[in-house]
């Protein structure tokens, strides 16, 4: 099988840097063709749960208990239960007791943090090296975030019922880690400004920390936006538009969005997991059973170049997947 990255799949667009922006923005004129790009014609809902009974809490996004889910003499299957149904219906869950050391978490933060607050060159020149934020702290951390994708892949497996728990932990042998900065945003703009536009991913499985305690992402959910309260340790995962297909639509990769805060800046580092090149991705047999196969297969190659031809534009990906 041919797995080496191939050539001219395509990458992303230079834009300005935002934060850069942002923090010039007393000496530049903010004129409209810059903001443009930026304000949104219509405010952001912040209707979050338009369905809600009056005086109905929030609902949270699940929690999954990653030590527990392993220990099959000890709960594992009730949390596995919860596992399954954080796919089925949210497409997002917390994990938490996930066994990655405090130290590397919290050393991963302060270095993304530092590297945020570097000078705008600084961080070019170093931005140039991949992996190379302070010596082997993003390799620790991208290691340790690997493995809880994998663990949890197989966990998703054996809930599905899949025998070769290989058809599905092989969408984390791949991974790409991105930071991401959102600077404040000023009070009379934030409600037409978002960090990011809703999109769903077009990967596997993503894994993200949230490393401030400002809030800012939100799941699109029953027509409204639930915000991912951020919680210390632990990572929040999404499936992606690639286990949707593999799972036939079983489990849905779920359109989320970041909004920005009027007075605090926020960061998040993002893992996307994928398979290797040199496969295919289409729904897997067992999960299809004797239903029809509602999504192409395709191989990763030209998945990859479909995934890095379009932008970020809600469900595009997976629209382009799904058999009429
Ligand atoms: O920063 C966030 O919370 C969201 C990031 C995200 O959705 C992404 O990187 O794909
Ligand atoms: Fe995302």
């Amino acid at each position: 099988m041919d797995d080496a990255k191939p050539r001219h799949l395509g990458g992303s667009l230079p834009v300005p840097n935002v934060q850069d922006l942002a923090a010039r923005r007393d000496e530049l004129t903010l004129t409209p063709t810059l903001l443009d790009r930026y304000v949104r014609p219509q405010p952001n809902t912040v209707d979050l749960r338009p369905d809600a009974p009056a005086g109905e809490e929030q609902e949270q996004v699940p929690i999954v208990d990653l030590g527990r889910l392993l220990d099959l003499a000890g709960g594992g299957e009730e949390e596995a239960a919860r596992l399954r149904s954080a796919c089925e219906k949210w497409g997002f869950f917390q994990v938490v007791n996930h066994g990655i050391p405090e130290e590397t978490v919290e050393e991963m933060k302060r270095n993304v943090m530092g590297f945020f607050a570097l000078p705008l060159a600084e961080k070019a020149a170093l931005a140039q090296e991949p992996g190379e934020i302070e010596g082997n702290c993003l390799a620790n951390y991208s290691v340790e975030v690997q493995r809880v994708a994998g663990e949890l892949l197989r966990a998703m497996a054996e809930n599905l019922g899949v025998r070769d728990h290989s058809d599905m932990t092989r969408l984390a042998a791949s991974q790409a880690v991105r930071m991401n900065y959102y600077p404040p945003c000023p009070e009379a703009h934030v409600d037409r400004v978002l960090g990011l536009s809703p999109h769903s991913d077009a990967v596997a499985l993503t894994l993200l920390l949230q490393v401030c305690p400002v809030p800012g992402l939100q799941i699109n959910r029953n027509a409204g936006w639930v915000p991912v309260m951020p919680l210390p340790s632990a990572l929040v995962v999404n499936v992606g538009d690639v286990v949707e297909v593999l799972t036939n639509g079983k489990y849905k990769s779920v359109e989320h969005r970041a909004v920005d805060n009027a007075r605090e800046h926020r960061m998040s580092i993002t893992a996307f997991h994928s398979a290797k090149f040199g496969g295919t991705y289409g729904p897997l047999e067992e999960v299809v059973g004797d239903e029809e196969a509602r999504y192409r297969t395709i191989n990763v190659n030209e998945y990859t170049k479909l995934m890095l031809s379009g932008k970020l534009d809600g469900k595009n990906i997976i629209d382009a997947m799904k058999i009429n």
